[in-house]
Formats: C-alpha cells, sequence, structure tokens
C-alpha cells in the first residue's frame, strides 16, 4: 500500500479525513513545491511565498481568460477571478471576492491581483459587441510576476505542463466543480448607506459616495518631546498661498449611460491604490505595508461588461496610529513621504524638518522602512491625486493638515487643571497651519465641553489636567486625520462615479479573526466583523448547495454546521442585551469618571445582564474582573476591557471641532460639517458605527455571488518559501478552513458536469461508458471497493459522495492511461516517502488514496 500525493491534493474537500494538522500537511507538502494555491471547492486557500512566483505575468492572464468557469484549471488566483468575471458576464449578476487572513498574509497583494485580471480582460469601451478579453496591454498592472515565463499553450483550456518551476500541478480529481457553493441573485446591489453619520447623501443610481466608515479610537501616547523651529509666521491671519479657494469636493463627475471613458476608469482603480496604502497602510512588525483599515472596492460594468465605475468603502481604520506606534512600527506612509518629497521651501513655510523632531513619528524609534524610497512614493501618490482631480491647491492643502498635526503631536501640557502648554511653539505652528486663533486652539485643548445630564442644553467647560488635555490633543490629530481620509475617499469615489445602471464585482480585503496574547476592544470589533462574515459564508454555501441540488432535480439533505448566529447574538443582540448593548449603555452614563472605573462599571454590568451564555465566559466574577472570553466560530478568544469604554465612546469633542470650523481656512472648516449645538441625537459609539458597518457589510455582499480567498502566512520572518507548520495551523484553525471542508463535504465530496465526468473517466474503460448508469455498472465491476451508492445523477452533474471513490477512479484512470507514469509516480511517492521520513516527518501525509 502507498500513498499517491505526498505532494498533497489540490482541492482539500477530498481529503479523508479532515483535520486543522492535515490540512496544514496538505498545504505545506504542497507550498514545498511552489504551489502556493490550493482549493476547498471553489474556495481558494492563497499562502504568501513571500517571493515573486512566476506566475501572475500577462501570459498566466491569458491562460485563464476565457477557461471554462475554472474547471480543469489548476487552482490560481486568475481562475478565480475568471470564474468571478464569467459568471457576472454570463449570468448578470453581481459578483464579491472575500478575502481575509491575518496581518502579512497576503490580502492585499491578492485584492492587486484580482484588480489586474478583471481590468485586463474587461473591454475598454463601454459599447460595441467584445465580451471580455478586449483588456488593453496599456493597462497598468500589478508586477505581481515576471514575465520571462514561456507563452502558455494556448487560451482557454490551456493549462501549464507540470514539472516547471511554480507551475500548477496536473488537475487531480478532475477540477473543482462549474458551479455550486454559492447563491446567486441578479439584481445590481442596493443603494449603499450614507456617510459618516452626517445624514445619508441623496441617492444617486446605485452609488453613492462615503460609505459609513467605523472608526477605532483610544491610545494615549505621552508628552510629545522634540524640538520645533519658531513659527515664521503666528495666528491665522499669516496664510502664504492659502487664501485658498474654496477647496469642498469638485463636482462630482457624472457619468451614465454610454460617454465613459473606460480606460480612464481603469486607472482610477488601480492609481488609486498607492494613494489608499499611503494614507491607510504603514509598517508594522509583521508586515511593512500593513494595511490598517478593511476596504471594499466595488467595480460598476456595464451591459458590455466594461469596468465604468467604482465605488470604495473603508472599515475600521485604524486612527489611534496616528499618534501612537508601538517600537519598530511606523505612523501612516504618507508622513514620511511628505517629509522625503515636499520642497524645502514649503517646508520651511510649515515649519517641517525631520522626521525625529515630531513626537508622532519619532516615539516608535522607526522612520524608514528597507528599499523603500519615501520620495518616489511622494511623486506617485501626488500623481494619483491629480488623477482622481484633486486639485494642486486642495493637495495643498492636505500636506499643510498633515504637516499641522505633526506640530500638534508635540505640544505638551504641564500643572494643575486647566493645564497649560509647556511650549508654545508647537501649538503656534499647529494654530497658524490650521488657520485657527492660537489661544482658542489651547484653550480648546484643556477645557472639555460638557452637556449636563439632566438640563441637555446646558454645556460646561470642565478643565482638563495634563493627561486629560494630552487625550484631547490626541483627539484632535486622530479627527484631522480621519478627516483628510475621508476626504480623499470620497474624491477617489467621484472620480468613479457613476449614475447608470451596472452590475459590480466588489472586492473585500478585511482583517481576519485576530487572536493575539492580550486582545482589546480592536480585535474584540475585527473579530465581531469577522463572526458576521462567517455568517454569511454559511448561509451563502449552504443556500448555493441547496440551489444546486434543486436545480440539479434532487433531493436536499440536511447539512449540519455550526451555526454562529448564537455568537453574533451574544455580541450585537438587543433583547437580551448583547456585550456592545451593555458596552453602550454604560458609556451613556460615564462621562464624569476614568477610563478605570468606566471599565470596572462595565464588567460589573456585563455579568449581571449575561448571567450565563454558552458562549460567554467570565472566570473571575468578583470586584477585579477585567476580562472575558468569547467562543467564537473559530475558538476562544480573551479580550481585556482595558480602554473598552474610552475607545467605544469614541467622542468627537465640541470644543476641537468648533475650534476647526472656526478656520480661516475654507478646507478644514468644509471637513467639519456638523452641527455641534444640536444636542438631541445622542453620539454615536464606535460599536453602534461597527454595528452599521457591518449590517452595510453584509447587505452589499449578499447581493453579490461571493468567492472566497483564505490568504496564509506562512512564517513570521517574511522568509521566502519558508513553512512554520504550527503558525499555519493556527490560521487554518482561525480561518475556519474546516468548518469549510465539513460543510462542503457534507452531502458530496466531488461533482462534475456529465461530459468533463465522462470524458475523463469514461477512459478508464476499453468501451467508454455512454451515460452515468454505464459508468456505475463498470466502474463497480472494475473497482471492487466502489459501491454504486457512491454516485448520484442529477439533471446536468454527476455527483460522488466521498473523496475515497474519486481517488480510486483517479487510479485506475492513471493505471490505464499512463502505466509508466503511474509507475514513476509510485517509485517517486517511494523515494519522498523516505525523505519526509529522514526529515522526521515534515509535513508527512496520512495515506490518501491505496496503490494495490
Ligand atoms: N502572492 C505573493 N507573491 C509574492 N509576495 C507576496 C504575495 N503575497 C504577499 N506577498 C508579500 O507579503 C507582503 C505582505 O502582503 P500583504 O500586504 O498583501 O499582506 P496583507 O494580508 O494585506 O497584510 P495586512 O493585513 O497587514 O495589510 C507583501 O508586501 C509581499 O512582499
Amino acid at each position: 500500500m502507498f500513498r499517491l500525493f505526498s505532494s498533497g491534493v489540490d482541492d482539500l474537500v477530498l481529503v479523508s479525513s479532515p483535520t486543522n494538522g492535515e490540512i496544514t500537511n496538505q498545504i505545506g507538502a504542497r507550498f514545498d513545491r511552489e504551489l502556493i494555491y490550493t482549493n476547498i471547492g471553489e474556495v481558494l486557500i492563497a499562502v504568501n511565498p513571500y517571493k515573486q512566483l512566476p506566475i501572475t505575468g500577462p501570459e498566466f492572464i491569458k491562460m485563464y481568460q476565457n477557461s471554462p468557469g475554472g474547471n480543469e484549471a489548476p487552482p490560481h488566483i486568475f481562475a478565480l477571478a475568471e470564474r468571478a468575471y464569467r459568471r457576472m458576464v454570463d449570468e448578470n449578476e453581481s459578483q464579491c471576492v472575500i478575502i481575509s487572513g491575518e496581518s502579512g498574509a497576503g490580502k492585499t497583494v491578492s485584492a492587486k491581483l484580482i484588480l489586474q485580471y478583471v481590468t485586463a480582460v474587461s473591454p475598454n469601451n463601454s459599447y460595441g459587441n467584445s465580451m471580455g478579453g478586449g483588456g488593453s496591454n496599456n493597462v497598468p498592472q500589478y508586477d505581481g510576476g515576471s514575465d520571462d515565463y514561456g507563452a502558455p499553450s494556448g487560451r482557454g483550456r490551456a493549462l501549464p505542463m507540470p514539472g516547471g518551476r511554480g507551475m500548477p500541478p496536473p488537475a487531480r480529481g478532475g477540477g473543482v466543480p462549474n458551479r455550486g457553493g454559492v447563491a446567486s441573485r441578479g439584481a445590481p446591489p442596493p443603494p449603499m448607506g450614507g456617510g459618516r453619520g452626517r445624514g445619508p447623501p441623496p441617492p444617486v443610481s446605485n452609488v453613492r459616495a462615503g460609505a459609513p466608515p467605523p472608526p477605532m479610537s483610544g491610545g494615549q501616547a505621552p508628552p510629545a518631546r522634540g524640538p520645533a523651529p519658531p513659527p515664521s509666521r503666528g495666528g491665522p491671519a499669516a496664510r502664504g498661498r492659502g487664501g485658498a479657494p474654496p477647496p469642498r469636493a469638485a463636482p462630482p463627475q457624472s457619468r451614465g449611460g454610454r460617454n465613459v471613458d473606460v480606460e480612464h476608469i481603469k486607472k482610477v482603480i488601480l492609481d488609486s491604490n498607492p494613494l489608499m496604502e499611503a494614507i491607510g497602510n504603514a509598517k508594522t512588525v509583521r508586515n511593512d505595508n500593513s494595511s490598517r483599515f478593511g476596504k471594499y472596492l466595488e467595480i460598476q460594468f456595464d451591459d458590455n461588461n466594461a469596468p465604468v465605475g467604482g465605488q470604495i468603502s473603508t472599515f475600521l481604520l485604524e486612527k489611534t496610529r496616528v499618534t501612537f506606534q508601538q517600537k519598530h512600527e511606523r505612523n501612516f506612509h504618507i508622513f514620511y513621504q511628505m517629509l522625503a518629497g515636499l520642497d524645502q521651501s514649503t517646508k520651511s513655510e510649515w515649519g517641517l524638518t525631520q522626521a525625529t523632531d515630531f513626537y508622532y513619528l519619532a516615539q516608535s524609534k522607526c522612520t524608514s522602512i528597507a528599499d523603500v524610497d519615501d520620495a518616489a512614493d511622494y511623486i506617485e501618490v501626488k500623481n494619483a491625486m491629480t488623477t482622481i482631480a484633486i486639485t494642486s491647491e486642495e493637495q495643498t492643502e492636505i500636506f499643510r493638515i498633515l504637516a499641522a498635526i505633526l506640530h500638534v503631536g508635540n505640544i505638551r501640557f504641564q500643572g494643575e487643571a486647566p493645564a497649560t502648554v509647556i511650549d508654545e511653539t508647537p501649538l503656534q505652528w499647529a494654530a497658524s497651519l490650521l488657520g485657527c486663533d492660537p489661544q482658542f486652539l489651547g484653550q480648546s485643548l484643556n477645557h472639555r465641553q460638557i452637556q449636563s445630564g439632566s438640563v441637555r442644553h446646558t454645556q460646561y467647560a470642565v478643565p482638563q489636567n495634563p493627561d486629560q488635555s494630552a487625550s484631547l490633543r490626541d483627539a484632535l490629530a486622530k479627527t484631522l486625520y480621519e478627516r483628510i481620509f475621508d476626504f480623499i475617499v470620497t474624491r477617489i469615489n467621484s472620480a468613479m462615479q457613476y449614475h447608470g445602471s451596472a452590475k459590480v464585482i466588489g472586492v473585500l480585503d478585511i482583517y481576519g479573526f485576530e487572536v493575539f496574547e492580550r486582545n482589546s476592544f480592536e480585535q474584540f470589533c475585527i473579530n465581531y466583523v469577522n463572526e458576521r462574515l462567517q455568517q454569511i459564508f454559511i448561509d451563502l454555501t449552504v443556500r448555493g448547495e441547496q440551489r444546486e441540488y434543486h436545480e440539479e432535480g434532487m433531493k436536499w439533505k440536511d447539512i449540519s454546521f455550526f451555526d454562529n448566529k448564537i455568537v453574533v447574538d451574544l455580541i450585537d443582540g438587543n433583547k437580551p442585551p448583547g456585550v456592545m448593548r451593555v458596552l453602550d449603555d454604560v458609556c451613556k452614563t460615564v462621562h464624569a469618571v476614568d477610563s478605570a472605573t468606566a471599565d470596572t462599571k462595565f464588567m460589573e454590568k456585563l455579568i449581571h445582564a449575561i448571567q450565563s451564555h454558552p458562549h460567554l465566559l467570565i472566570s473571575n466574577t468578583g470586584s477585579s474582573a477585567n476580562e472575558f472570553t468569547i467562543k467564537h466560530y473559530a475558538g476562544d478568544v480573551t479580550y481585556s476591557v482595558e480602554e473598552f469604554c474610552f475607545k467605544n465612546n469614541d467622542n468627537l469633542y465640541a470644543s476641537i471641532v468648533c475650534c476647526l470650523q472656526s478656520s480661516t481656512y475654507p478646507f478644514i472648516a468644509s471637513l467639519f460639517p456638523e452641527n455641534m449645538s444640536d444636542n438631541k441625537t445622542a453620539p454615536t459609539t464606535a460599536s453602534y458605527k461597527i454595528r452599521q458597518s457591518a449590517n452595510y457589510l453584509v447587505q452589499r455582499l449578499s447581493a453579490c455571488t461571493p468567492h472566497y480567498i483564505r490568504c496564509i502566512k506562512p512564517n513570521d520572518s517574511k522568509s521566502p518559501l519558508s513553512f512554520t507548520s504550527s503558525r499555519v495551523e493556527h490560521q487554518v484553525k482561525y480561518l475556519g478552513l474546516l468548518e469549510n471542508i465539513k460543510v462542503k463535504r457534507s452531502g458530496y465530496a466531488y461533482r462534475q458536469l456529465k461530459d468533463v465526468f465522462l470524458n475523463r473517466f469514461g477512459r478508464i474503460f476499453d468501451v467508454a461508458p455512454r451515460n452515468c448508469q454505464e459508468f456505475v455498472e463498470q466502474i463497480t465491476r472494475a473497482g471492487k471497493d466502489i459501491s454504486a451508492e457512491e454516485f448520484e445523477e442529477g439533471k446536468t452533474k454527476i455527483f460522488v459522495k466521498t473523496p475515497e471513490t474519486i481517488f480510486l477512479m483517479e487510479d485506475l484512470l492513471m493505471q490505464k492511461i499512463d502505466p509508466i507514469g503511474y509507475k514513476e509516480r509510485v517509485h517517486a511517492y517511494k523515494e519522498n516517502e523516505k525523505l519526509a521520513q529522514a526529515k522526521a516527518g515534515k509535513h508527512s501525509l496520512k495515506p490518501k488514496c491505496i496503490i494495490q
């Protein structure tokens, strides 16, 4: 008895006894052969190789283009992209690609590859008769692979031959099913929700700018240090080149009907990437270019299936990074790009020197990244801004605010409440660049406006001590940054705005499930969003299966799976109240208490409100209780409640907003349109915004046929092609891959169109069977371990219950059509096995197939 598949199977649904360890072994065995992609049905697993493999160049696009729904194609991100695009074209349905995984797993690279593929294969004109494949070679492309690879052997079915470096292996088990596992709906998605809690914008067809980004907040940096040269000018009166024209968003470029410059839209889609990365990405210890926000990009396609518009929605921007970064991490790239790229005279005019002079950049002791040229990136970012029609005046306004943020970070406080500023210089700089009166700015940092609980219209200015003032200072910096971020996202959306009806391909690049040694409010929110995404994943997968059974005229069999609704309700439920509801209730009543007392009250209330729940564990219910555990679908996570209330409150401080609204720069005032004297509406909390965002996402994604990419980070040292099994197994667990496989296998492990099935497996016999019945008769005679119950015939497909049957059929096929190759593989297998044993069981695989 031998194991044939020591190289791992390309569809994990075919693993005989799936466990987290076994899945890891399979992925590892493939990774050793530079096969970074593996399927679970139509779900794609992508392992980051930390090395450019020659598998994503234009010739690979051609290879996958028009391949029939990914059938027979080895697992590849382009196979998935092709399936999404083709299904949109053929079935006139919106599609979405949901990419998840931990930091550094390769989500952003995967998202870029999807965009690269879709922009390349779609037509360049919004009318005419080309249906895909008309993409221009001039379209800028992500440089994800080298072009030095040999030309593919043809279009459509052209598959790479085995043996080459980075080449996919021969399709095992007949490739992935054409359909199945996904539900579909015809209509394009509904209009988006409103923008940033400033009231919904008027509906414009199915596109609107400004999704509700749910901000995360919190984190207080210690007071600033660092020298700052004296201001060249003081106060708002001195304004340099900025009497600045009214800079509010330029009128959207209205598009609709057939007058769309598709090539321009493709350019905007691809060029907006470096801009979004500049304002939303940063170096972290895990990833030099880590996205610190979630992004959902929808590309809109017209009747000619050309991209005619788009829409970006952002989620969970980590704005605490503006004021605090841990050691060896950086702030958002844009700050360093500005310092490296701005001309010297503007830098002098704005009081800018070097990164180490500004506390917000200097605290982490990391201001540069190996192999990154911030000055060159600055030029790229400016060009991208120009592409999306941000005028040069507006660009100046944006960078001046960023400069102001750096000076804000250098303001330090001392003394009793109200705290006084230690050195006026940074305050003067900040006030000057923000067009505010320095005294007004100072007062808005050392006094906080508090509304009376009993008499709602009464406001009090409460003096703040140095710590509290530092907290307000950081709130100012974070608010300014967030508004710039939103402004740029809105302008990207304006540049892609399309008014006609359209179907979409959405690409969601969002943090995956997070479990650290210490988990805080941020992980709680991220994991909640992931619970919601898991919910729609299960829902759509089960419904997709149901639909397929129905279409195939087969009797539905119940699929058993863990329904995580119970966990979602535990977090966001109203009646009985979930954790978020309890948190919001506590936050409403704790304005006057310090952060630690508020967290204690939250813990008390949580223990009282949710006494017993099968998915909530509170081991310490005494007065020192400070953590709770949620049993998530992917595993248990313990959350420390420290700063939960502070972060959840995410206050927009009235004093700060009023000061900025008084700015003599119309651009800055326009970023703060809210009416702060309107006391009627209760301030929204961070968890409220996250619930809203999650609802919005679920609504958008549910209107599409989903495609999933689960990204895996193979090691923590960013080493090329190195695979640490324990790290991977952890991710396999938290990505819920085992559950994926179970759901997918609970009915049939394999399904294939009748023609494709009979063409492949009919070759086992001297006389090819003409139909399913003949096939079953012959195969049960040929393979003594194969029973007729293993097969079921639908209207268009043949279904096979267990992977073992598929493996046996594959063996019979191979012995028949390539007996020498078969012997060689058996030999190679034995050699590989010896090697594996010598390496003490590295990726040791359990028997997948028995050769007799
Ligand atoms: N398919 C790939 N081929 C080559 N290198 C890759 C690939 N995927 C990822 N990488 C490398 O890994 C790095 C991290 O990838 P990426 O930024 O996409 O991770 P991420 O999951 O988006 O992380 P984060 O959540 O922190 O944003 C990339 O900058 C790149 O160097």
